[in-house]
């Protein structure tokens, strides 16, 4: 562990300064294309401006043949599309693959000075952030960049949720953290076939009536299906903002369930994440509008915080407003609410106008 002096001095001479904070750019959906894919490559200039963020997958479901054509192919889409406001980011192969190492030089040497984020999966523990830090400040002093290549975690092995804490602590890189609930099902030997999403077999029934074997069987007691994903999603978003980065809801791998996979995201939003994974153009919009909050919340949040105003706008105090009592805490969730709206409002005009009116 570096001291705290160190904390945020270069790993590399010549390495650009680590920033101190990182920044809230909005990151709603994190869309996933494989740049050795022609179709799915023909698409990403016009996807430019319609996501917040467009990543080019490297990992799991690239084919092992096609690992080095999907590296050259980022570097080509890099190269040539220019991607305004929205962010390219690349999920790299696991740091024991024979591509890791390729990946990352490649990528920081060829592209680094318009690749936002690099996502690294499977993730165990400190140490592996730790390589990544040092690597990425050598090869960006080689490549002279001047600013640092931000490093997103993925949550997908049982070690890794059990050192969450210090993966998102231990380096000023760090962005943030994504549940890859596949990868993790597998380690974990949970008993599910799915990418993500609930499961029908996970549930709570209702009490029987009484004793008595017939109201024990009868069908018409309700089930209602829990959410697989809450506690990890819960640990994730705690340590990511103990460590003032943020935490994202990963992939929904059932396309078609559109309403399934709005639930899903929406949990994650309302447990404190920024964004989630998008796998198929169709699920961009989901994303998008899920971790957007809607134009009655933050309305709602507008009025407690001008009630706190008249107040004398010290944020102490408590007001009733619609027959609900609100005070220097709910002032908290409505400035959490409201920042988001302007943040958000700034980048998107159909948001801009929906949080004016
Ligand atoms: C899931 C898919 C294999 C589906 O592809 P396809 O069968 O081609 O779908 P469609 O026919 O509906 O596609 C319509 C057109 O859209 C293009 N397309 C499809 N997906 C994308 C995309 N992601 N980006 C851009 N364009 C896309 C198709 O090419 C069609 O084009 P056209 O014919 O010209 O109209 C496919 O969507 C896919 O492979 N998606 C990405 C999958 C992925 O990245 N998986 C890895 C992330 S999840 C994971 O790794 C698990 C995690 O780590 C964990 O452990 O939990
Ligand atoms: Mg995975």
């Amino acid at each position: 562990m570096r001291s705290a002096k160190d904390f945020f001095r270069p790993l590399a001479v010549g390495a650009p300064a680590p920033l101190t904070e990182i920044p809230a750019r909005p990151s709603r959906a994190i869309h996933f294309f494989d740049p050795s894919n022609p179709k799915m490559a023909a698409k990403v200039p016009d996807m430019v401006g319609t996501v917040d963020v467009l990543l080019g997958n490297l990992e799991d479901a690239v084919k092992a043949d096609n690992k080095a054509a999907a590296r050259e192919g980022l570097v080509r889409i890099a190269k040539e599309t220019d991607f305004g406001a929205t962010q390219l980011w690349t999920r790299v192969n696991s740091l024991d693959s024979p591509w890791g190492l390729d990946d990352l030089t490649t990528l920081v040497t060829e592209i680094g000075d318009v690749l936002d984020v690099v996502m690294v999966p499977k993730v165990e523990g400190a140490e592996d952030i730790h390589y990544v830090d040092r690597l990425l400040a050598q090869l960006e002093a080689k490549a002279g960049l001047t600013r640092p290549v931000l490093v997103h975690a993925i949550l997908e092995t049982a070690r890794g949720v059990a050192n969450v804490e210090e993966i998102c602590a231990a380096s000023p890189r760090m962005q943030g953290i994504s549940l890859g609930p596949a990868d993790l099902a597998a380690d974990r030997r949970m008993k599910t076939t799915r990418v993500g999403g609930g499961h029908p077999g996970y549930l709570v029934r209702q009490d029987p009536a009484d004793g008595s074997a017939e109201a024990i069987e009868s069908p018409s007691r309700a089930v209602y299906q829990q959410d697989l994903w809450h506690y990890t999603i819960s640990r994730m978003v705690d340590a990511c903002v103990m460590n003032g980065i943020y935490p994202y809801y990963g992939p929904f791998g059932d396309i078609a369930d559109v309403v399934a996979c709005e639930d899903q995201f929406r949990n994650a939003f309302l447990l404190g994440c920024v964004g989630a994974w998008s796998l198929h153009p169709k699920q961009v919009a989901i994303a998008s509008r899920v971790f957007s909050p809607t134009a009655d919340d933050v309305a709602h949040a507008r009025r407690v915080v001008a009630a706190f105003e008249e107040m004398g706008g010290d944020g102490t105090g408590a007001v009733m407003l619609d027959g609900k009592m609100e005070d220097d805490a709910s002032l908290k969730q409505c400035l959490v609410m409201v920042r988001l709206a302007d943040q958000l409002a700034e980048v998107d005009p159909t948001l801009k106008e929906l949080y004016a009116s």
